[in-house]
């Protein structure tokens, strides 16, 4: 297992480009499943999740490319559908999320598919339900196999219909528009989630030939068409990897540009950290974070303490909270971090208590961090990165720290990281990796 040394106290200037969207990336490259023909994909972040996605579509037969670092293209022309019943498949599938949204491509044009417990981040229990409630909508049948303690679902003639989710899951929205495109009939999908990455997902299946409406809102309408046809698409840059910038050049930036980063599908987040007192300057699509000797907590205009809570699309991503926390550590005055989304993510802040942050973990979905204004630093420390998040939260305040640092279990970052201490390196971060 990897580690990260960490030489804290040095301030980082320079240019930085965030990489294409992880979360967009599982989802497109699935959808390539749904086509024989082929499917070219541009700036595919070069990350653990990733790599590991496109190594199972390898396994289940399709020919994959790669043009550049960054392109690859798909042919999903001759796929093994044996290979779903296999131990090896099962196991895969349990180191990475992003296998579940093979399912829906897979129901859609085989008819069939397996689903076992997919991996991702330990950050509370991760329910599948939307997922499945949608499929059955569409007709799809399930069965349990209780010795492989997995779901094989049939769904020979997928039918059309109207639904309103239980809640607005990304990958469940994501499953169930892909296996609707090739429904009988027209599907309507109410409360549907729709970030950017799902409305780059829906584009590209447009541009394939599927007839899908309402792109952007809660309310999809998908016309399912006979047979989809290859395509080329670009991916985002990861609005994650953006805030986590945003967050490091607060903490221990000297003027940081963060270069192409798509402004208008990044939603609140420059919001979320303007309101901790983070300057951030726009010229055209780059964001610029100037040096900050301090930087002071909003408060509402009731004059009441400042709380930053996620929220499904268009609201805070609660895959920022962790960094946004890390930044209050530093600020001027107090704000309440609610997670509401996620049940254990939040309690990483034992690490960063014991960095010397001021924080009270109320419970497991809420925390005050007092800001200590920079007039004391964090004290370096050992730590594990106990998910992706987490993990970049803790990096950042270790660059920040007086001393040297030690991250273990580095996997974590590397998931949706690409090649992260050769770019802050380059900045003038001092991170060395060490197996
Ligand atoms: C591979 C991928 O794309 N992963 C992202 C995806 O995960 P994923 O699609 O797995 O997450 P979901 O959107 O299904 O749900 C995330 C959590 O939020 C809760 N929930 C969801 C919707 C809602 O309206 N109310 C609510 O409370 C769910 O119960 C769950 O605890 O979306 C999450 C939420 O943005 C992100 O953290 C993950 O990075
Ligand atoms: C929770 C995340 O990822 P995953 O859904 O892949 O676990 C994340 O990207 O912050």
């Amino acid at each position: 297992m990897e580690s990260f040394i960490i030489e804290g106290g040095h301030s980082l200037s320079g240019t930085i480009t965030p990489q294409g969207a992880k979360n967009e990336a599982l989802e497109v490259i699935c959808a390539s499943l749904l086509t024989p023909e082929e499917v070219r994909i541009k700036n595919i972040p070069d990350i653990l999740d990733v790599k590991n996605l496109i190594l199972l579509l390898t396994d289940i037969g399709v020919d994959v490319t790669r043009i550049s670092r960054n392109e690859y293209s798909f042919k999903a022309e001759n796929i093994n559908l044996d290979y779903l019943e296999s131990d090896e498949f099962i196991r895969k599938c349990a180191s990475l999320r992003g296998s579940v949204l093979m399912i829906g491509p897979l129901l859609a044009r085989f008819g069939k598919a397996v689903v076992t417990k997919p991996g991702g981040d330990k950050i509370g229990r991760r329910r599948l339900d939307t997922h499945f409630l949608g499929f059955k909508y569409l007709g799809a049948k399930f069965l349990h196999n209780d010795e492989r303690n997995t779901f094989e679902i049939n769904g020979k003639e997928l039918k059309g219909c109207y639904m309103l989710l239980d809640e607005a899951s990304v990958t469940g929205t994501a499953n169930i528009i892909m296996a609707a495109v090739l429904a009988k009939g027209t599907t309507t999908i109410y409360n549907a989630a729709c970030e950017p990455y799902i409305q780059q997902l829906c584009h590209m299946l447009n541009q394939m030939g599927a007839r899908i409406s309402g792109i952007a809102s809660n309310l999809l309408t998908i016309v399912g068409v006979d047979s989809l046809h290859g395509t080329e698409h670009k991916i985002l840059p990861d609005m994650i990897e953006v805030g986590s910038f945003i967050g490091m050049a607060a903490m221990v930036g000297d003027g940081i540009r963060i270069k192409n980063v798509s402004l208008r599908n990044l939603g609140i987040i420059p919001d979320a950290f303007r309101r901790l007192g983070v300057k951030i300057d726009t010229e055209d699509d780059d964001l610029i974070i100037p040096h900050m000797d301090h930087y002071e907590i909003d408060s509402f205009i009731d004059g009441s303490i400042m709380t930053l809570a996620d929220a499904p699309w268009p609201g805070l991503t609660p895959d920022l909270l962790s960094v946004l926390l890390v930044v209050a550590t530093q600020a001027r005055g107090s704000v309440l971090f609610h997670q509401k989304m996620f049940e254990s993510r939040l309690f990483f802040v034992d690490k960063l208590i014991d960095m010397g942050a001021q924080i009270i973990l109320c419970d497991p979905h809420r925390a005050v961090v007092v800001g200590h204004d920079h007039n004391v630093r964090l004290r370096a420390g050992r730590m594990t990165s106990p998910d992706i998040r987490a993990g970049i939260a803790l990096l950042i305040a270790a660059m920040s720290a007086n001393g040297t640092s030690r991250i273990d279990n580095i996997a974590q970052i590397d998931r949706g990281y690409e090649d992260i201490e050769a770019r802050l390196n380059n900045l003038g971060a001092k991170i060395e990796r060490i197996s």
